[in-house]
């Protein structure tokens, strides 16, 4: 029997970052994993929430893996996909959280499993239920407007996200659900390795609010004197959509540079306030100033896209650079959850990264029986090592 490579949850960031990925990579390649003390730098005990789960149950069903712990709250997870390629499970399905846990990360836990597994061809369709809008997590309108432009630039097929309903963890909570549209990768395709440098100068910033109709005027005056004062000289586009509760605010700013690429800055606000009106001016400011932040260190992406590359430059054939910007005279460091993607995939994959941005990934081929590889690999070292005694 294979050994589980053993991953403590309690490494670097310690949260649920590193749990999707490891079981997002374990899927796909039949390494088995055993993680413990999952997400250990949590408050409250850590554990499995159903967001977690929901991503660790379609992943088993997928690589028909087995699985012991996956029960929320535990901290311990052994999770062992069948050493057979099977492919007889339609990826195309609807996943419901069961909370308005969020829909984007689930997404970021199967999405290397969907686009490389080689089970599929032609486009599938998965409907996942749950939150859209969520503190701390992708939301789909950065997943719309970044997250998905950015994965396609790097060579991934296209994807789509269709909007059916929003989903907010704030006011009254409430599920939404988003169907994708993804065409995996074709039998034995690899991902070329990419370069994500040379931004150029941005051009355009779209803002997006999701706010109580009774803030629209207030919030379309405020960000455009916001950003006419920060951005002097740059096109702005505004878009309004009346969020129907007054704790349902949000503020998405989209960068966009002469060479395409996306950088952008969020809230869904959580601050207290005793009106959506005077939460707003806060909402625009603080966004406002840290997209500028993001746009002054003159990289090709902002430090939430970095996180959500990690696993793609692993994936990918040969070096993949990815230049996250420059402060100080140095590379801007990765944020704690990009570096603790970066860990597990060199704890499954061997893949390390340097701090400026690059790294030789694995090029899996779709389909590949990656365990076999190493298996081989580690025979070809074992057999040299023996040798040179
Ligand atoms: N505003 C944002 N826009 C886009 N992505 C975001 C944003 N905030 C957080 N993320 C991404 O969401 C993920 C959050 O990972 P994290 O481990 O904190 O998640 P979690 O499962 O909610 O776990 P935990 O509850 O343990 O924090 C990271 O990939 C991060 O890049």
């Amino acid at each position: 029997m294979v050994e589980p490579v053993h991953l403590s949850g309690t490494t670097l960031e310690g949260g649920g970052q590193l749990l999707r990925i490891a079981i997002g990579v374990s899927a796909l390649t039949r390494l088995p994993i055993h993680i413990t003390d999952i997400r250990g730098n949590r408050s409250g005990g850590g554990g499995l929430k159903l967001q977690h789960l929901t991503a660790i149950k379609w992943l088993a069903n997928a690589s028909s893996a087995t699985s012991t712990g996956a029960v929320v709250k535990s901290r311990t997870l052994d999770f062992r996909p069948s050493l057979e390629h099977d492919c007889s499970k339609s990826l195309s399905s609807d996943i419901d959280v069961g909370s308005p846990g969020s829909v984007g990360l689930v997404l970021q836990a199967i999405l290397p499993f969907v686009l490389f597994s080689g089970c599929q061809q032609g486009s599938i369709h998965i409907t996942i239920k749950g939150g859209t809008n969520v503190s701390m997590s992708p939301s789909i309108d950065y997943i719309q407007q970044v997250l998905l432009p950015t994965l396609s630039r790097i060579g991934l097929p296209p994807i789509t996200a269709a909007l059916n309903h929003r989903g907010w963890s704030t006011g009254r909570t409430e599920m939404g659900s988003v169907t994708f549209t993804i065409t995996p990768l074709g039998n034995g395709a690899r991902l070329p390795g990419f370069n994500l440098s040379s931004r150029g100068s941005i051009k355009h910033i779209q803002a997006t609010v999701l706010a109580p109709r009774s803030c629209e005027k207030q919030a379309r005056d405020l960000l455009a004197a916001a950003l006419g004062q920060q951005f002097p000289h740059l096109d702005v586009d505004i878009t309004f959509e009346d969020s129907k509760h007054s704790k349902r605010l949000y503020l998405l700013l989209v960068a966009t540079s002469g060479n395409g690429y996306k950088l952008a800055r969020d809230w869904l606000y959580s601050g207290k306030s005793t009106s959506p009106n005077d939460a707003v001016p806060r909402l625009i400011s603080q966004v406002v100033s840290e997209l500028a932040a993001e746009i002054e260190h003159g990289g090709c992406v902002d430090e939430y896209m970095r996180d959500q590359l990690v696993v793609f430059q692993a994936l990918a054939q040969g070096k993949s650079v990815v230049d996250g910007g420059r402060a100080d005279g140095k590379s801007v460091e990765p944020s704690l959850h990009a570096k603790t993607a970066q860990w597990v995939v060199d704890m499954l994959l061997g893949v390390e990264f340097d701090g400026s941005g690059w790294c030789k990934g694995i090029g899996l081929s779709a389909g590949e029986d990656y365990a076999k590889r190493k298996d081989g690999d580690e025979s070809v070292t074992r057999l040299i090592d023996t040798l040179h005694v």
